[in-house]
């Protein structure tokens, strides 16, 4: 038996040996692929008790038969069979942790300076390289109390986080103003956010998409002139509070300008937690066509319960950068309803099924998770933790 804290995956089963002898180079030549082609290539399940399985594929597809041990087969274990029946997951996966940011940013009481620098700590212990920690944005622009209660403190928080190399801490910077504050209190990276909505833009950044565009040019050549990395948010990729569905062409739109102002990274934000599978990946394939996938990380809210699935139709079409909260805090003042981010712990949960590397100890960031909704008051909002700890208590 594999362990409580691993997920019951394919660890656990007896070895089958596969042979791939040939699939689609990749989930693009799967779908330009024919019909036919698909078909002929289906799963033959007409296996009578063999403990072989052999891929029997030709250029342009995935063709499994039952056979008999073949010597010439390359053995390869079953816990990599997820990567490859599901067209090319990757085999790493980046989790980019926003609960500090998007995640508290969201909470009504307030959280002491010193709770928010021990919950990033206790997060890199855990192994996240990248954390978001905070956010320098105009304490006069508050919805609620939220947004001032939490980020007044950015500069202290930011400074009194013992930065470890090699992790990267950016945080959210909306226009020169708050760049200039983060870079006095020694950020390394920053992260601008724009909308593919007209109507979240106004009301949470207070200008048109276009505007907000001008102004982020100028944020970010002056952290390119300081030599700091940028990561680029679009919110509302698949839906706005206000205007409903949005079409994909503004999502690329925005994602392209961002990406050719010198953002490293761009994040594709469900602000509402809207999508489904089939939502997502229309949108991801406008995006892909301006912006290289290994540039693309995806950003769920998961008000339909709908995150882990968009999260896995994005690995089926080549992301690797995942965004994602611990505990499952947050949510968006500027979205009412909308709920937390996907939860971290149930992210690296499914990953670790998958057989996916992150290089994140699910106990230790489990530690992390009771620390913060310990001090908020709540239950763990991850789905993943409370069945563990249901199971070892
Ligand atoms: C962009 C602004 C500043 C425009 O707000 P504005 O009112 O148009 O800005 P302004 O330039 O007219 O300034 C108004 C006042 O704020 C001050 N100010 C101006 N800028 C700053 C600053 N950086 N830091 C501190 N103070 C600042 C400025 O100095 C002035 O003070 P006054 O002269 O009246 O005393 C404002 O709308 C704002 O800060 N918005 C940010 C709101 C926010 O944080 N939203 C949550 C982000 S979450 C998100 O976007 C989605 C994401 C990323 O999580 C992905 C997803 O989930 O999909």
């Amino acid at each position: 038996m594999s362990s409580l804290e691993e997920p019951l995956g394919l660890g656990d089963l007896p070895k089958l040996s596969i042979n791939r002898l040939g699939s689609f180079s990749s989930p693009r030549a799967y779908h330009s692929a024919t019909a036919d082609d698909r078909n002929t290539h289906k799963y033959n399940n007409s296996c009578n008790g063999s403990t072989q399985i052999v891929f029997h594929g030709n250029s342009h597809g995935w063709h499994p038969q039952c056979r008999q041990a073949d010597s010439s087969c390359d053995a390869v274990e079953l816990r990599d069979l997820p990567r490859k029946v599901m067209w090319d997951l990757p085999s790493f996966v980046k989790i980019v942790e926003v609960g500090p940011r998007d995640g508290l940013q969201n909470e009504k009481g307030n959280v002491p300076t010193s709770v928010k620098i021990q919950l990033i700590h206790k997060l890199v212990a855990a192994g996240l390289s990248v954390v978001e920690a905070t956010s320098f944005v105009s304490p006069k622009w508050v919805p609620q109390l939220s947004l001032e209660l939490q980020l007044a403190d950015a500069k202290e928080v930011l400074k009194g986080i013992q930065q470890v190399p090699d992790v990267r801490y950016p945080v959210l910077t909306p226009n020169l103003r708050g760049f200039e504050a983060a870079v006095a209190a020694g950020a390394k990276e920053i992260a601008v956010f724009a909308s593919a909505s007209e109507s979240f833009s106004k009301s949470n950044i207070n200008c048109t998409i276009d505007e907000s565009l001008v102004r982020y040019r100028d944020v970010t050549a002056a952290a390119k002139k300081h030599g700091l990395l940028i990561r680029g948010y679009v919110s509302c990729v698949i839906g706005c509070p206000v205007e409903g569905a949005i079409d994909p062409s503004k999502v690329a739109y925005v994602a392209k300008e961002l990406y050719n102002m010198g953002c490293s990274e761009i994040s594709l934000g469900d602000t509402i937690g809207v999508g489904t599978p089939g939502s997502v990946a229309a949108m991801l394939e406008a995006v892909m066509s301006f912006v290289p996938v290994d540039k693309i990380a995806v950003h769920f809210h998961d008000t339909y319960g709908q995150a882990l699935a968009n999260i896995l139709v994005s690995l089926q079409m080549g992301i690797s950068i995942v965004d994602s909260s611990v505990s499952g805090l947050g949510g968006c003042p500027y979205a009412k309803g909308a709920t937390g981010n996907v939860a971290t712990e149930d992210v690296v949960y499914m990953l670790h099924g998958l057989g996916i590397e992150t290089n994140v100890d699910l106990n230790k960031l489990m530690e992390a998770g009771d620390y913060i909704s310990k001090h908020l008051g709540r239950p763990v909002g991850s789905k993943t933790a409370a069945a563990l700890r249901k199971l070892t208590t």
